[in-house]
């Protein structure tokens, strides 16, 4: 579409007056909102940006020609023989010819559950489902007017103004049947199919089959055709898909290197970010990544964001050792307790998501404390990264949580990764490198926090004030102390208010890289020896390390913020108390 197409779509003005419910109301469009008013008084106005409109729609008329068509076959997108299933999103053909009986059309559109009061058309147990702020949730009207040259001239100015906003129109979705409540395929039909019906979205479904399959996919297939990449399923799922990404543009900027596993020759500071955005559709065991994108783990509020379109930077941290990269994460990675649960979970993926409560109390009765040692970078311009220095937060920014339009992530980089290069690719070469702070001690779990990690357990997270895109890591050091000092820790993750750092067990760093290394039997020399020892799974004197979830064996690993390295559809959440103070005209403006 031309500039000049843009400035005449953004130019329009509409207005008229059609039934709505039997009533009357004034209806307005301009400068991208849509207003409707009673005619009779100016109560009840409702104003819905455009970029919350799903879509605008013809009803559907018995024995028209309607149809539903797929609209991917196999060859749309070829994949490994047989061991996947397809699947399509048949989209609702509203391209009729002779438009001229329509005297009223729907607008569909989504808007925040702010209300728990506020009624999710069409569905009756909305008022059940609406108990979060940061659900949304789906709203049809239909217009009448019996003049059908206006309801012409609304529907396809609306429409165009529709097509006209970045959206994924073409989307390639997997579905993980396996993760959670292995419940994926009936949540992508009772949510998923109808909303992006309504979306007019075409999907092409892939069910994945086995362990990385989607990772496999990702890096082998041709995506051109898609504008957006989704994934259903837990954490896991999310992290085979985006490292997917990642690795796949690391391929064709640097082929060769990788192609030859010569990890050694990624520049860690110049990963590039993948072309196409990604979504979540969580049906996990914890979902922690869409929780803390979304402030919710609401199935349709995800599928609503979707479709919407809008998208954010999403840090994404790496972690690797002396041979080279191992993963990108998105939530956490963390050694001792949470890497000894991963490591045990998968033998009790048959009690479903409560297998995280019964392995964690196995943990904690165990109370295993694991030596290490980490460097980590500070900030040029401060002494001390801690941030519960003294108890204490060192400034503004850090009190500061991650909602919607974040102001600490959407400060322009006051780096680039670039900067970093002359010094931070240097492993700290002696205790006294000022650049580094080095920490050692007997930790009951070390965490690095890529975002707060708050989930429906944890509504906080081990650190609430973590950013999802202002390029650092938050690492929470919990040093080993006795059993009930562990009962306190994990009350207070369950809790809703405060953070574990205000214990004196705990310290909390902000950093954009760190080295770790388990000072075990094997391996008693220091950071800046460069013997790695690899450990075979929790033992007496090492612990492994819980990446998103999955295990990773090596135990000494440098660990990297990348700043917004991952697009991703989302609107964020907002705070309850915004809500609050918004003196209650949420719902009805
Ligand atoms: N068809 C499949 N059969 C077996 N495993 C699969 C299949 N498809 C994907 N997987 C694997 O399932 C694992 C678990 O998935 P996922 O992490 O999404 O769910 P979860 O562990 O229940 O949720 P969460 O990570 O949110 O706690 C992933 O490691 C993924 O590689």
């Amino acid at each position: 579409m031309s500039t000049k197409d843009y400035q005449d779509l953004n130019n329009v003005v509409l207005l008229n007056t059609f039934q709505i419910d039997k009533k009357r109301y004034r209806v307005f469009y301009n400068n991208e909102t849509l207003i409707w008013e009673k005619e009779k008084s100016n109560k009840n106005k409702i104003s819905i940006p455009i970029h919350d409109v799903i879509s605008v729609s013809y009803p559907n008329r018995k024995n028209s020609s309607t149809t539903s068509t797929p609209q991917h076959t196999q060859q749309a997108f070829p994949v490994l023989n047989t061991t996947t299933s397809y699947n399509s999103v048949e989209i609702q053909n509203n391209s009729i010819n002779n438009v001229d009986d329509f005297r009223c059309f729907t607008i569909n559109y989504a808007k925040r559950c702010i209300d728990p009061k506020v009624q999710d058309v069409g569905s009756a147990s909305s008022k059940k489902s609406c108990h979060n702020i940061n659900n949304w949730r789906i709203h049809s009207i239909t217009l009448h007017n019996n003049d059908k040259y206006i309801i012409k001239e609304w529907h396809d100015t609306l429409s165009k103004i529709l097509n006209s906003l970045k959206r994924p129109r073409k989307l390639l979705l997997f579905i993980n049947p396996y993760g959670g409540k292995k419940n994926a395929l009936q949540l992508y039909e009772k949510y998923a199919k109808p909303i992006f019906q309504m979306a007019n979205v075409d999907v092409s479904v892939i069910i994945s089959q086995r362990p990385n399959q989607i990772f496999d996919l990702v890096m082998q297939q041709h995506l051109d055709q898609f504008d957006g990449i989704a994934c259903s399923g837990g954490d896991g799922t999310f992290s085979e898909l985006f490292n997917g990404l990642i690795y796949r543009k690391m391929m064709n900027e640097h082929s060769s290197s990788l192609e030859n596993n010569e990890q050694l020759n990624i520049d860690f500071d110049n990963i590039q970010t993948p072309d196409i955005p990604c979504g979540i559709i969580p049906a996990g065991s914890t979902d922690t990544i869409a929780y803390c994108m979304h402030g919710t783990t609401d199935v349709k509020t995800c599928i609503i964001h979707i479709v919407l379109g809008q998208t954010t930077g999403l840090d994404i941290s790496s972690i690797s050792t002396d041979r080279g990269l191992i993963k990108f994460y998105a939530s956490v990675v963390a050694y001792g307790y949470l890497g000894d649960i991963a490591f045990e979970n998968d033998q009790y993926r048959f009690l479903g998501p409560k297998r995280y409560e019964y392995v964690g109390f196995k943990k904690i009765l165990m109370n295993r404390g694991y030596d290490a040692e980490l460097m980590l970078l500070q900030e040029p311009e401060s002494n001390s990264s801690q941030v519960n220095e003294n108890s204490n937060v060192c400034d503004n920014e850090q009190e500061l949580k991650c909602y919607e339009n974040c102001n600490v992530c959407s400060k322009p980089r006051t780096y680039n990764n670039n900067n970093n290069n002359n010094t931070d690719v240097i492993k700290p070469d002696n205790e006294g490198d000022e650049k580094y702070k080095r920490i050692t001690g007997k930790f009951f779990m070390v965490n690095s926090a890529n975002i707060s990690c708050a989930c429906e357990r944890s509504p906080s997270g081990f650190s609430p004030y973590c950013h999802l895109g202002d390029g650092y890591m938050h690492l929470v050091l919990v040093r080993h102390g006795g059993f009930f000092q562990n009962i306190k820790l994990l009350l207070k993750l369950a809790s809703k208010k405060g953070q574990i750092a205000e214990y004196p067990f705990v310290e909390l760093y902000r950093t954009k890289k760190f080295y770790f290394k388990a000072l075990n039997s094997n391996s008693e020399g220091s950071l800046t020896d460069s013997t790695l020892p690899i450990s075979v799974g929790p033992n007496r004197y090492s612990s492994v390390w819980n990446c998103d979830g999955e295990v990773v064996q090596d135990t000494d690993v440098v660990v990297r913020s990348h700043r917004q390295l991952l697009t991703v559809y989302r609107r964020g959440a907002i705070s309850e108390d915004a809500v609050e103070s918004s003196n209650g005209c949420c719902c009805c403006c």
